[in-house]
């Protein structure tokens, strides 16, 4: 059984007894806010991640969802790639187009990929471009506050080091508040050249989820949630700057994975 949602001042969090359920729980929310979304605007605009992410979102190509989804109202986006050709095992393209895209029936055209055939920083730029074309005809959303697209759902996994998308702690990259889309050469985690939606991106998003599961992952999640002085000792932890200014965040979370959650503990007293 999933513990109920938690609300937080960093979001709702949903922890789950097992893979099995998160992952129930995972799709269940993205297929409601589809259903939303296709109802208020007419379309779903959504980003993917890559890593375990999109295995978790498996279940979404089983029935009901294969069937009830309104898959041709779908526009897919990345918040990260990593730059390699589309059918490099590291690709994050690939891993959705095999573990999902390809088995629901989505517009091909609908598909907003990175280009692989450019360098980093040609790719990151075009593909600045080409949201900022699909914000004109409002296929993706506007916020009201900023320039920035607002995406009606981000996907973002998280590293053991706290990096979202391929923005990295300490790293320069979450300075960036003019580029929508940015590109990096010097992950820490290979490959080293990655295009990655910037902060402002992510924080302007109507919904961003966060789906965490492990535990060699708690003690990034401790300081990316909890109110512990984190915010003296990680500043610059990304996951903890994952903070929607309008928009809902939800963390997603198997129980090893919250091990060390504080926020927890004290919503049980
Ligand atoms: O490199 C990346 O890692 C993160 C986390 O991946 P996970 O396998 O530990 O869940 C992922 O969200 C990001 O998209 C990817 O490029």
């Amino acid at each position: 059984m999933a513990l109920p949602g938690v609300h937080t001042d960093r979001g709702e969090l949903r922890v789950h007894e097992s893979l099995e359920e998160l992952s129930t729980d995972l799709v269940d929310y993205i297929a409601e806010l589809s259903e939303a979304s296709v109802k208020e605007r007419g379309v779903f605009a959504i980003a993917l991640s890559g890593g375990s992410l999109i295995g978790l979102m498996g279940k979404l190509c089983e029935a009901p969802y294969s069937k009830t989804v309104d898959w041709a109202k779908w526009y897919i986006f990345w918040a990260d790639e990593r730059v390699v050709a589309k059918n490099h095992a590291d690709s994050n393209y690939k891993l959705a187009k095999d573990g999902l895209l390809s088995k629901v029936p989505i517009v091909p055209s609908h598909v907003h990929s990175i280009n692989d055939s450019l360098s980093a920083e040609e790719a990151a730029d075009e593909y600045g471009f080409v949201i900022r074309q699909l914000v004109k005809t409002r296929m993706v959303s506007v916020s009201d506050i900023s320039d920035c697209p607002k995406f009606d759902l981000i996907l973002l996994g998280m590293g053991t080091d706290g990096h979202v998308a391929s923005l990295f702690p300490d790293h320069s990259v979450l300075e960036e508040k003019e580029e929508w889309v940015t590109f990096i050469t010097d992950s820490p985690k290979p490959p080293p050249e990655r295009i990655t939606f910037t902060l402002p991106v992510i924080n302007s998003a109507s919904n961003v989820a966060v789906v965490v599961t492990g535990e060699s992952k708690a003690e990034a999640v401790h300081l990316a949630i909890d109110d512990v002085g984190a915010d003296d000792c990680c500043p610059s932890l990304p996951s903890r700057l994952v903070q929607p200014t309008k928009g809902q965040l939800v963390w997603f979370l198997d129980k090893p994975a919250a091990s060390k959650l504080k926020s927890l503990e004290f919503s049980s007293e």
